[in-house]
């Protein structure tokens, strides 16, 4: 295995292989007790219709489920639905609700909000306007903002849903999709969270769906193995310590090295991980 791969799987949590039910009673008993210790009343959790909220959300109301029961009430997951304008896979929702079974549901399409902040944002003396990638990014913004004006009212926690074929990458917004508040799906490559998927008797529709961010306007949908040139095959192989091509480990180890400072606190001069 080369140096910088083991190096990596260690620093993001990463086994090569799982046992997907006792990985699923784990992250359980974290969301569970995080919770508790942190004296909130349960989570918010952006539900695109993609793998990894359908499984995050999935073990969340599990979660809460199990400690109503324990505690004889009082606390909520609510899945919250961001589209931006018509979800172009909107007709997935039904499947991915009867799946969770969430409890709750709030609704906040992002549109209006998005073209207001553009239409400032483009109204400036320095003649920049915002391009379609960086409207994505601001997509991923806004959504963070709204799932955090819930919970902040109500007393829960947001719930992210980055895991390690994410991390590697840094393949998230910075303070977007990448701000949370706790990560259930932490160390997992992508196939291990579909293994728990199906393990929770997921629908396979679900968790063979393409990943997508789904922030561009010019490329509705576009696969995330697109943006990235890399297949998450590939990047699921390197995590688990398995042989991979000299160029598919450079790109990676590349993505890696120059996306650290997505996944650490704001640098400061007393820090060294930037040097
Ligand atoms: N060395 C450094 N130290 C500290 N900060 C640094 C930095 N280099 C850039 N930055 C800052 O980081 C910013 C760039 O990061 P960021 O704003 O995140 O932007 P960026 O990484 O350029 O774009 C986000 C990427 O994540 C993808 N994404 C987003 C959301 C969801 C998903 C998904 O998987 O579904 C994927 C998206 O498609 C895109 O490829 C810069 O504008 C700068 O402010
Ligand atoms: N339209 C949306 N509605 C609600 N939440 C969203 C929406 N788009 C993105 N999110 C939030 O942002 C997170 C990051 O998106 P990402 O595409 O990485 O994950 P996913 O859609 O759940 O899974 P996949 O990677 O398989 O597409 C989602 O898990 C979800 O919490
Ligand atoms: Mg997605």
């Amino acid at each position: 295995m080369r140096p910088l791969q083991k190096e990596i799987m260690e620093a993001l949590n990463v086994k090569p292989s799982i046992n997907p039910k006792e990985e699923i009673r784990k992250r359980i008993d974290f969301l569970k007790q995080y919770v508790t210790k942190a004296h909130a009343k349960g989570f918010v959790l952006g539900l695109s219709l993609g793998q990894d909220s359908t499984l995050a959300g999935k073990l969340a109301q599990l979660a809460i489920d199990e400690l109503n029961e324990e505690k004889g009430g009082g606390y909520r997951f609510i899945g919250v639905r961001l589209p931006h304008g018509e979800q172009k896979d909107q007709e997935d929702e039904s499947l991915v609700l009867d799946f969770i079974q969430p409890k709750e549901l709030f609704t906040f399409n992002i549109e209006a909000t998005t073209t207001a902040f553009q239409n400032t944002f483009n109204d400036n003396s320095l003649g920049v306007t915002l391009s379609d990638f960086h409207k994505g990014n601001t997509k991923a913004r806004l959504r963070m903002v709204a799932q955090y004006a819930l919970a902040g009212e109500l007393n829960l926690l947001v719930i992210g849903t980055d895991h390690a074929a994410e991390a590697i990458t840094g393949f998230f917004t910075k303070f977007g999709d990448g701000a949370a508040d706790l990560l259930p799906l932490t160390g997992l490559s992508k196939r291990q969270g579909k293994a728990l998927l199906q393990e929770l008797n997921c629908p396979r529709r679900l968790y063979e769906k393409a990943p997508t961010a789904d922030l561009l306007e010019d490329k509705p949908l576009q696969a995330d193995e697109t943006e990235l040139g890399l297949t998450y095959s590939d990047i699921d192989d390197y995590l688990e310590g398995k042989e991979v091509s000299d160029t598919v480990a450079q790109k990676l180890e590349h993505r890696y090295l120059t996306t650290k400072h997505k996944r650490e606190l704001p640098a400061s001069m007393f820090d060294s991980w930037w040097a």
